[in-house]
């Protein structure tokens, strides 16, 4: 499989929040000096305590939210100051997307959920349906592809959120807490299945977890103290 050569690096990153009315004005500062570099392949855990900034690094990655500060570059492409239209196109071509939540379209059946990311990117009909119909395979849910995700367990919600996750050939899954909602076996089962896509396709993984389970499978584990790389 054609996977662009993908990498993230964080030079001396750091970010405040604004919060309040200009005059009285409060600046939250959650990140300092952050340097990072994760080569393709790899599988990295964040770990840290509530409110360390886990969250804030995965944001200023995926370019939710800008930097104060430094400079990100993924894929040897300067993304820190990406216009919000640029940032979306590029999101969706390095970026595949777990959350411990799911966050899959209610209104929506499995099989559309996964092909949604296909329309954003304008692809046409007959190749999103060969392309999704494969991702349902890869997941072991090609019998729920008309399932809505109130009738699917949680496991299976978190394999279609997989699935909308890989359906573009992203280099790069970023996943906040993506066992949280899942029992011992599907969390069991989910691991494997990011080591197999880890092993056989070179996906880098970047994972917010509070499990030990999780980090135990991660090449490296960093871990955010008071905004800093401890
Ligand atoms: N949009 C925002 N505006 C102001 N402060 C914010 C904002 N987002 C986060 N913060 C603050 O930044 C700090 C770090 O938050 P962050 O969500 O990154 O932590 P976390 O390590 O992911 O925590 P948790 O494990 O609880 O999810 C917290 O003190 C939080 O209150």
């Amino acid at each position: 499989m054609d996977r662009k050569e993908a990498y993230i690096r964080l030079d001396n990153i750091s970010h405040q929040f604004h919060i309040g009315k200009k005059g009285s004005e409060r600046i939250i500062p959650v990140l300092h000096e952050i340097n990072l570099h994760i080569r393709k392949g790899d599988i990295v855990s964040i770990i840290g305590r509530s409110g360390s900034g886990k969250s804030t690094l995965l944001n200023l990655i995926s370019g939710y939210i800008r930097p104060s500060e430094g400079q990100i570059i993924i894929n040897g492409r300067d993304v820190s100051r990406l216009s919000e239209g640029d940032w979306a196109h590029f999101r969706l071509e390095h970026f595949g997307f777990i959350f411990q939540s799911f966050q899959l379209i209610p209104s929506m059946t499995a099989y559309a959920n996964i092909e949604l990311p296909l329309i954003l990117k304008g692809m046409d009909e007959t190749a999103r349906r060969v392309q999704t119909m494969e991702m349902l395979r890869k997941v072991n849910l090609e019998e729920y592809a008309e399932h809505y995700p109130s009738e699917l367990s949680g496991g299976q919600q978190q394999r279609v959120s997989i699935a909308r996750a890989l359906v573009v050939n992203p280099p790069i899954i970023l996943a906040d807490e993506p066992t949280g909602s899942l029992d011992s076996e599907n969390e069991d089962s989910l691991l494997s299945f990011i080591r197999k896509l880890n092993e056989e396709e070179g996906i880098t993984f970047l994972m917010i977890t509070h499990d030990d389970k999780v980090a135990s499978i991660a090449d490296h584990i960093i871990t955010l103290k008071d905004g800093r790389i401890a």
